[in-house]
């Protein structure tokens, strides 16, 4: 079966099921949770509120292996230039492989090459957290600043929060990535800068807005210490040590990584020296060790109980062939506040393509407009377009069984509310049992009419539980390589390259041919749109 007939025939199969509702699939099969859930250790991944059934699964696998999904996978783990348009591995993989297999790239076994600097950032942050690094005068380093963007922030920045409890005696970590000044400004408001590392972290050492804190950071330190306090107060994370030298950075301070790690890939690297530093070592390497153990489950386990497998082509199902054009991710766990922010990266910049590897135009639609807050926030907030607007949003809803503290019963109440909001997602409400509500609370018939239709849910929204024993360094490690997985197993049913980001490219050029003309006024502005150069000359009117 082709990529298209199998597409076709999951059409008409979901066309089959429309008329059918979710609520009465779980009323006829009451093994229905075992069959639609899978477990890795103690993560356990529920499916069973998605309007599927077995055939649906079955169909989906099919698609996959329209588009070959298995060999694909097998040369994404071989180290073969999966990232076509730029001629490179992505092996991010081989950061947290923990096994003693060698790690094959183009001939070469990169093992030794990977545990030595790893073992190099590792010793850093330990000597960091023992204070055996020293500042420029002679104490412990109380905060470590790390500056950069993109997948150079949001992979440590999401991380350090989610395990914040396993900080214990380490700095406190904070992140600068916006140019704007008020980013770097308000950071260091609260800091002491004599006890403050900052680290640059940029795989390319070139990225604007890094630079540009960089230097900022650098102009403050000479401003309060002076130009020799440099060197102890500064660190670089980078695959352009040439770069990172002219910036003048101190040659044991610099971690190296390797062009065939993508930047929203590469927390595992060098770019995780902020998370190293403030969990420490051990932790680090139980977050490696989380993404290992998903590797390895999505090497080996059938397709139809492969979580990262199924988390895609559930993904695909809704995107391409029920037309659903976003995606939630709800962490019913605060500290995972920033785990959408970082999938939105992972996501969007993955799979936010419209031509296939080729460059040819795409055949379908691609990824999906991912977003997301913590619940039980965004219950308060938008939920209510979830249960009740006109277009269908899936869900991955993300909750621990027990919290990492002790917490007075909260967990409870966050656990109830979870998997109420999934409940009630799935069942919805039919007119019928509105009344019925309406009714036994008194109402007058004519009110009963009147407000009905409100309190109707459609129902049939799917969502998934992704459900943990505890948001540990492990787990972490574990959820991060999941929905890598899930990202690539979706590019490549789509057939896009999710390695390169193209995309971002055009407004960079554009920002730097506007940058001389906003910073010099005399500057002419004819060349440009009338409202690219409207707003310029409106600024310069305005602005003291
Ligand atoms: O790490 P850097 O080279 O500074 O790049 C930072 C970020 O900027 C780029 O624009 C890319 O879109 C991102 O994928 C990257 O993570």
């Amino acid at each position: 079966m082709n990529f298209h007939q199998a597409l076709a025939a999951l059409q008409s199969h979901a066309a089959a099921l429309e008329p059918l509702r979710a609520r009465d699939f779980f009323a006829r099969d009451p093994v229905r949770f075992r069959e639609f859930s899978v477990e890795i250790d103690d993560l356990l991944f529920d499916f069973s509120k998605h309007k599927i059934t077995a055939e649906t699964v079955r169909l989906l696998i099919e698609l996959a292996r329209a588009r070959n999904l298995e060999a694909r996978r097998a040369a994404l783990f071989a180290g073969e230039p999966v990232n076509n348009t730029e001629g490179r591995a992505a092996m991010h993989m081989a950061l947290r492989d923990l096994s003693r297999r060698p790690i094959q790239m183009g001939g070469v076994d990169m093992r030794p090459e990977i545990e030595r600097e790893r073992e190099k950032v590792l010793s850093f942050a330990q000597s960091l957290r023992s204070g055996a690094v020293k500042t420029f005068g002679g104490e412990r380093f109380t905060d470590v600043v790390n500056i950069g963007i993109g997948g150079s922030d949001l992979g440590p920045a999401m991380a350090c929060r989610a395990l914040s409890p396993y900080r214990s005696e380490g700095p406190r970590a904070h992140f600068v990535a916006n140019v704007d000044g008020a980013d770097l400004a308000d950071t260091l408001s609260s800091l002491d800068l004599s006890r403050t590392l900052f680290i640059v972290s940029s795989k390319t050492f070139t990225t604007q807005e890094t630079m540009a804190n960089a230097r900022s950071a650098r102009a403050r330190v000479v401003a309060a210490l002076g130009e020799a306090a440099v060197a102890q107060h500064f660190a670089a994370v980078s695959t352009r040590l040439d770069k990172v030298a002219e910036f003048g950075i101190a040659q044991d301070r610099v971690f190296g990584f390797w062009d065939w790690v993508g930047g929203r890939y590469s927390l595992w690297s060098s770019i995780g020296l902020a998370l190293a530093i403030s969990v420490g070592p051990e932790n680090f390497i139980a977050f490696l060790q989380g993404g290992f153990d998903v590797d390895e489950h999505f090497r080996e386990a059938p397709l139809e109980k492969n979580i990262p497998a199924l988390m895609g082509l559930l993904g695909v199902l809704h995107r391409n062939v029920l037309g659903r054009a976003a995606h939630a991710v709800i962490p019913y766990d605060q500290r995972l506040a920033r785990f959408p922010a970082y999938l939105q990266q992972l996501d969007m910049e993955s799979n936010g393509k419209s031509v296939r590897r080729d460059g040819s135009k795409v055949e379908t639609e691609t990824g999906p407009v991912i977003f997301g807050e913590p619940g039980t926030n965004g219950q308060h907030a938008f939920f209510q377009l979830l249960h009740q607007g006109t277009s269908v949003v899936p869900i991955d809803f993300l909750i621990a069984a027990e919290p990492v503290e002790s917490d007075e019963r909260h967990h409870e109440l966050l656990f109830a509310n979870c998997l109420a909001q999934s409940e009630a997602l799935m069942r919805g409400r039919t007119l019928d049992e509105a009344k019925a509500l309406l009714t036994g609370e008194d109402r007058a018939p004519e009110e009963i009419e009147r407000l009905g239709p409100h309190k109707v849910f459609p129902g049939d929204r799917p969502s998934s539980t992704i459900l943990y024993r505890r948001l540990d360094p492990r787990t972490l490690g574990r959820l991060v390589a999941l929905y890598e997985h899930k990202v690539f197993v979706q590019s490549v049913i789509w057939d896009i390259n999710p390695f390169d980001q193209w995309g971002v490219e055009l407004g960079k050029e554009l920002a730097n041919r506007l940058a001389p003309i906003v910073a010099d006024p005399s500057r002419a502005t004819a060349d440009l749109d009338a409202s690219t150069a409207g707003l310029i000359g409106w600024r310069r009117a305005t602005a003291g």
